[in-house]
């Protein structure tokens, strides 16, 4: 058997902890699968003295991570901090040029910085594997590297943070308003320490540009995505949208077009009876379209400390198996920098408005959605629900963004309209 690949990892939290009890009770298992022992050297986080849930005793403890990067008895450095800068950032530098590999988990890190790390680790000789960044324990990152390397890829989609997923589900089955439910997933410690990470989609944006980097080997970057959370999505379009055949998610869709690279994460409609549709609570899924494989669909825990560990540890085998694979997939230097594109691709959308109830009110915003260039695919009038109007649902065929956002503006123009009209794209999956 050969010499034990020695990790040190800095940061014990959630996923350190269980990639910690991973090693600990499945030493044998990993030994075997890998030909040699997986050790842990040193271990690294702020607090010494916090109990952690498991025992520590045999590792050296490092204050400080940098220099636990740096430890000449540490193989492979695993970062399990956290954050976009800072010590992760400063501490994976150290490891890549002290020679060691890096297993990492750090999404926002790796789409605000991946393609400066994933060129100095090519400098260096060493390997960033990332797993768990993306969806946590669903073997994505894997798939488009490795499994769906011999396809061109058409487009990547998915459900990819957990927490958006639960409230957004939560809402429908309980008949909740967002802010019931986002102060429940509050108390439940779903959030991240800063909520917006979640709800403003930027985590699940983290996601999807690194995802989007591997899938059309373009550089990474997060500042191309355009990005909607789910703030402004309200019970009462959950319980529309559901009447009309469709559930709403937080959906992340990256797809290579004439234009150039469309990245969005956005509030959309999908099928209810769909793979997508049918997804509930903090579950994730992602969709990807290979023009040999056809559509895969991978589903699973996208957080929590085993599902998380599990990503890790494959990268931890891979790399003490001797796999080593550029970061995203392909050799830093030829990845492009791709034009980023806003939405363009045509699609349906649904439309929601509260309309006076007198006669010529549809009629006006029928002519709104004509001069818009809009077709009306079904259009649904409900009572007077509210004291406020008749709220009407439109669904579309399929339409510009442009085209809607005329119709959005010129909508409120028509005189007829009690409050600001919603528009949500639905999106054929
Ligand atoms: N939790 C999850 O389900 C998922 C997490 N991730 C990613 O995994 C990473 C870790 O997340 P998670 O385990 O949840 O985070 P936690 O907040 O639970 O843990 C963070 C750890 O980092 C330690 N730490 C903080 N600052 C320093 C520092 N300066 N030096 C050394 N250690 C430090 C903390 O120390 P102390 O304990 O002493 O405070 C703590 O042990 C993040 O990048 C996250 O985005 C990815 C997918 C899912
Ligand atoms: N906040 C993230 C954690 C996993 O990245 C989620 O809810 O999916």
């Amino acid at each position: 058997m050969s010499a034990p690949l020695r990790l040190g990892i800095a940061g014990l939290g959630t996923v350190g902890i269980g990639v910690v009890k991973i090693i600990q009770k499945h030493a044998d298992l990993v030994s075997v699968r890998c030909g040699r022992p997986v050790t842990i050297t040193a271990v690294s986080a702020r607090d010494r003295t916090r109990n952690r849930d498991a025992d520590l005793s045999e590792f050296a403890w490092e204050a400080d991570a940098v220099s636990l990067a740096q430890r000449d008895d540490v193989d492979l450095f695993v970062e399990l901090i956290g954050g976009d800068a800072g010590v992760a950032k400063d501490s994976i530098e150290a490891a890549l040029r002290a020679g060691k590999d890096v297993v990492t988990a750090n999404k926002a890190l790796l789409a605000l910085h991946g393609q400066e790390l994933a060129e100095l680790a090519e400098a260096e000789g060493r390997v960033i594997r990332f797993e768990a960044a993306v969806a946590g324990g669903i073997p994505v990152i894997k798939a488009l590297t490795e499994s769906l390397a011999g396809n061109g890829i058409n487009r990547v989609m998915g459900v990819m943070n957990g927490t958006c997923n639960y409230i957004l589900t939560r809402m429908e089955s309980a008949g909740l308003p967002y802010e019931t439910v986002f102060e429940e997933a509050r108390q439940l410690g779903y959030l991240e320490a800063d909520p917006t990470l979640d709800v403003g989609g930027i985590d699940a944006g983290h996601k999807l540009a690194i995802l989007a980097a591997i899938a059309f080997g373009t550089r990474v970057n997060f500042d191309a995505v355009e990005i909607e959370g789910i703030v402004r999505v309200s019970i009462d379009d959950i319980h529309r949208a559901e009447d009309m055949g469709y559930r709403i998610k937080l959906l992340g869709v990256a797809q290579m077009t004439a234009r150039g690279l469309e990245q969005r994460m956005s509030p959309c409609l999908v099928p209810a009876d769909s793979p997508l549709g049918q997804l509930n609570g903090g579950t994730n899924m992602v969709v990807i379209e290979g023009d040999s494989a056809g559509q895969i669909v991978l589903r699973g825990a996208g957080a929590g400390e085993g599902p998380t560990a599990s990503a890790v540890m494959s990268d931890v085998i891979e790399i003490a198996r001797g796999t080593r694979l550029p970061t995203f997939g392909r050799p830093a230097a030829s990845l492009a920098a791709a034009q980023p594109a806003r939405t363009a691709v045509p699609a349906a959308y649904y439309m929601r408005m509260e309309l006076q109830d007198k006669p010529g009110a549809l009629a006006k915003v029928a002519a709104v959605l004509g001069d818009s260039g809009i077709s009306i695919d079904r259009m649904r009038q409900y009572g007077h629900a509210s004291r406020d109007g008749v709220p009407v649902l439109v669904v579309t065929h399929k339409t510009t963004p442009e085209a809607i956002d005329h119709a959005i503006a010129a909508l409120p123009r028509t005189g007829v309209l009690t409050g600001d009209p919603v528009e949500l794209r639905i999106e054929e999956v």
